[in-house]
């Protein structure tokens, strides 16, 4: 599925003095710079926020090498959450990798992270030479159709005022969905293996997003979704 919005680009921002309004200029900036060495690269509005699409981020060797290894290297987890006063465990498994120093607060988790491992070191630096730096990384493994993601939005607190994520995803495309938070609109994007997405940090405040379940027979995939997490008192 060609991505709603192509051929259309991010706004940019008002000028002005808003904080939010300087980090997502920077973020456009350094997305342009991205579209110079990836040239197929999309840009997806999410206004006032704003998606890139790099669909050749990882070559199909790369990312099934990188997939092979997240599966051997991580230790997944399937954690119960508490949903109207039962607990259920998450239709995906997970795994918490990060500096040692970082925390998570995740829907009632604590989550303390597992070492960078090289091969995930050497991707987290790869986002870094592009201007993107996170100290941390949540991994999701949808292991067929019947894994997925609810609504939400990445916008706990310790991510702070903007929430930059970029998700790689390997193996099975799956779609993500976009739906404004006070709004209509609605977007989707099928994410193809090898694939690096990045997100403005007002689109976490403007928009939530899902990985819908699905009755198809698919085949596993996971995503690493690539975070700035601050400590916060
Ligand atoms: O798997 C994806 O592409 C989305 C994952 C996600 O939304 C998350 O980890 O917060
Ligand atoms: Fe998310």
């Amino acid at each position: 599925m060609v991505p709603a919005g192509h051929q259309r680009h991010c706004v940019e921002p008002d000028h002005g003095a808003s904080e939010e309004r300087l980090d997502e200029r920077r973020f456009l900036d350094l997305s342009r710079q991205l579209t110079r060495r990836f040239p197929r690269s999309v840009q997806v509005p999410l206004t006032p926020g704003c998606g890139l699409l790099v669909t050749d981020w990882l070559s199909d060797t790369e990312a099934e090498a990188l997939m092979a290894h997240c599966l051997a290297a991580l230790h997944w987890d399937q954690p119960q959450v508490r949903l109207f006063g039962r607990e259920y465990p998450i239709p995906r498994r997970h795994a918490f990798v990060g500096d040692p120093d970082v925390t998570y607060r995740w829907s009632g988790l604590e989550q303390h992270p597992q070492v960078w491992t090289p091969e995930l070191a050497e991707v987290r630096d790869r986002l870094a030479e592009s201007g993107f730096t996170f100290n941390s990384l949540l991994a999701n493994h949808y292991r067929n159709g019947a894994d997925g993601m609810g609504w939400h939005a990445d916008n706990e607190r310790e991510l702070g005022a903007s929430p930059v994520v970029a998700t790689i995803s390997l193996g099975q495309p799956r779609r993500l969905s976009f739906r404004e938070r006070h709004g209509a609109g609605r977007q989707a994007l099928d994410l193809p293996s090898g694939s690096l997405l990045l997100t403005s940090g007002a689109v976490q405040h403007h928009w939530q997003h899902q990985v819908a379940k699905s009755r198809r027979l698919l085949d596993p995939r996971i995503s690493l979704t690539f975070r700035y997490i601050h400590s916060i008192g």
